[in-house]
C-alpha cells in the first residue's frame, strides 16, 4: 500500500519467512504487488514465490482465466500476506488499485524456431491494454516488465504512461534478471566457483546479442581464456533459446524466471522499504549509452531507479559486443514506441 506503515507488523522471531532480508525487528510496511498473467507458466510459481515474500502483504492474482483457482490454492499458504484473484477485464482495476509494484508476465511465450520479437503481434497489444489500466488504477506502483520482447515491451510502457500524463521513468523497469541469474551459474561452473558468492553485471537488452555479460566484471576473479568467455557469452546470449528448444513446444523459460522475477521484485520492494544499496541490473530508461533505453546496474529506492550506475571498464571484447548490440537494440524500441503511438 502507497500509505506507508499503516499497518505495523514485525517480523522478529517469524518462522515462516524462506528467504533472508535485511529487516530485524523493525517495522515492515504493508506493500501490494499484483501479478497480471498469474495463471501461466511463469504466473503460478512466481505468485508462490511473492507469496513466501516476507514484504507482501496483499497479493493480486490476475489473468483472463483461472485464476481462482491459483489464488485458492497460494492462498492457502500460511505466509503474511492476504491473497486474491482477479479474472477478466471488469476485476482488472480491483487487481491494480493500490499495487506498490506490479509484475507483468502476460502473453504468448516463444516455440523453437522463434525469435522473442516474432511475439511483438500478439503481445504488444496485451502489454498496451494493461498498461492503460495500470495509468488508471495505480499509476504510483513500480511497473516489472517481463512480457517479451521487453526490448519493445517496456518502450510500450513508457508512451502508454505519457499519453495518459502518469510516465515516470524512475517507476518502469525491463526484467532482465534472467540474464544475470544464467551468467552467475554458467560463470560458477567454468570458473569452478561457489555460485553463491557470484556476481557478473549484464548490460544492454534481453535478447540475442543484445544481451551482454561483463565476465571481465565478474567476481570472483577467475581469469578465464578468452575461449571460454567467448562461450560463456554466446551461452548467456543463448539461455532463453536453450530452454526453448528443451522444451520442444511446450513453451519457454516458467520456473527461472519465476526465480528471476521473485528476486527482482523483491529488490524493488526492498527500494520502497527504504533498504540501502539495493542494485540490480534492469532495462530502464537511460542516459549511459545514446539508447533512449539500456539495462545496466541500477540502484533501487524509495521512489523506484535511484540511480543508473554507468558500464564501468569494459573489455575489448565487451566493446566490440557493445557497438554491435546498438543497431538491434536501438531497432526494437523505435519499434515499440511507433506501435504505442499509431
Ligand atoms: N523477461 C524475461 O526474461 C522472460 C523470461 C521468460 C519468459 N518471458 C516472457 O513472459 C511471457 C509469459 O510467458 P509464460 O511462459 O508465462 O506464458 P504462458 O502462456 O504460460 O502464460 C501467459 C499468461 O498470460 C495470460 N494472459 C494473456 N493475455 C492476458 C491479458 N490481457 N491479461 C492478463 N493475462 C493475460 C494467459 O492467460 C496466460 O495465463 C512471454 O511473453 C515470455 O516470452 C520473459
Ligand atoms: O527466451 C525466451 O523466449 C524467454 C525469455 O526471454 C528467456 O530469456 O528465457
Amino acid at each position: 500500500m502507497s500509505s506507508l506503515f499503516r499497518s505495523v507488523k514485525t517480523l522478529k522471531n517469524s518462522s515462516s519467512h524462506l528467504l533472508r532480508r535485511g529487516y530485524g525487528s523493525e517495522a515492515v510496511p504493508e506493500r501490494k504487488v499484483a501479478v497480471l498473467g498469474a495463471a501461466g507458466g511463469i504466473g503460478q510459481p512466481l505468485a508462490l514465490l511473492m507469496k513466501l515474500n516476507p514484504l507482501v502483504s496483499n497479493l493480486a492474482l490476475y489473468d483472463i482465466a483461472n485464476t481462482p483457482g491459483v489464488a485458492a490454492d497460494v492462498s492457502h499458504i500460511n505466509t503474511r500476506s492476504e491473497v486474491k484473484g482477479y479474472m477478466g477485464d471488469a476485476e482488472l482495476g480491483k487487481a491494480l488499485e493500490g499495487s506498490d509494484v506490479v509484475i507483468i508476465p502476460a502473453g504468448v511465450p516463444r516455440k523453437p524456431g522463434m525469435t522473442r520479437d516474432d511475439l511483438f503481434n500478439i503481445n504488444a497489444g496485451i502489454v498496451k491494454g494493461l498498461c492503460e489500466a495500470i495509468a488508471k488504477y495505480c499509476p504510483n506502483a513500480l511497473v516489472n516488465m517481463i512480457s517479451n520482447p521487453v526490448n519493445s515491451t517496456v518502450p510500450i510502457a513508457s508512451e502508454v504512461f505519457k499519453k495518459a500524463g502518469t510516465y515516470d521513468p524512475k517507476r518502469l523497469f525491463g526484467v532482465t534478471t534472467l540474464d544475470v541469474v544464467r551468467a552467475k551459474t554458467f560463470y560458477a561452473g567454468k570458473a569452478k566457483v561457489p555460485v553463491a558468492g557470484v556476481n557478473v553485471p549484464v548490460v544492454g537488452g534481453h535478447a540475442g546479442i543484445t544481451i551482454l555479460p561483463l565476465f571481465s566484471q565478474a567476481t570472483p576473479k577467475a581469469n578465464l581464456p578468452d575461449e571460454e568467455i567467448q562461450a560463456l557469452t554466446k551461452r548467456t546470449q543463448d539461455g532463453g533459446t536453450e530452454v526453448v528448444e528443451a522444451k520442444a513446444g511446450k513453451g519457454s523459460a516458467t520456473l527461472s524466471m519465476a526465480y528471476a522475477g521473485a528476486i527482482f521484485a523483491d529488490a524493488c520492494l526492498k527500494g520502497l522499504n527504504g533498504v540501502p544499496d539495493v542494485v540490480e541490473c534492469t532495462f530502464v530508461q537511460s542516459n549511459v549509452t545514446e539508447l533512449p533505453f539500456f539495462a545496466s546496474k541500477v540502484r533501487l529506492g524509495k521512489n523506484g531507479v535511484e540511480e543508473v550506475l554507468g558500464l564501468g571498464a569494459l573489455s575489448d571484447y565487451e566493446k566490440e559486443g557493445l557497438e554491435k548490440l546498438k543497431p538491434e537494440l536501438l531497432a526494437s524500441i523505435e519499434k515499440g514506441i511507433k506501435f504505442a503511438n499509431q
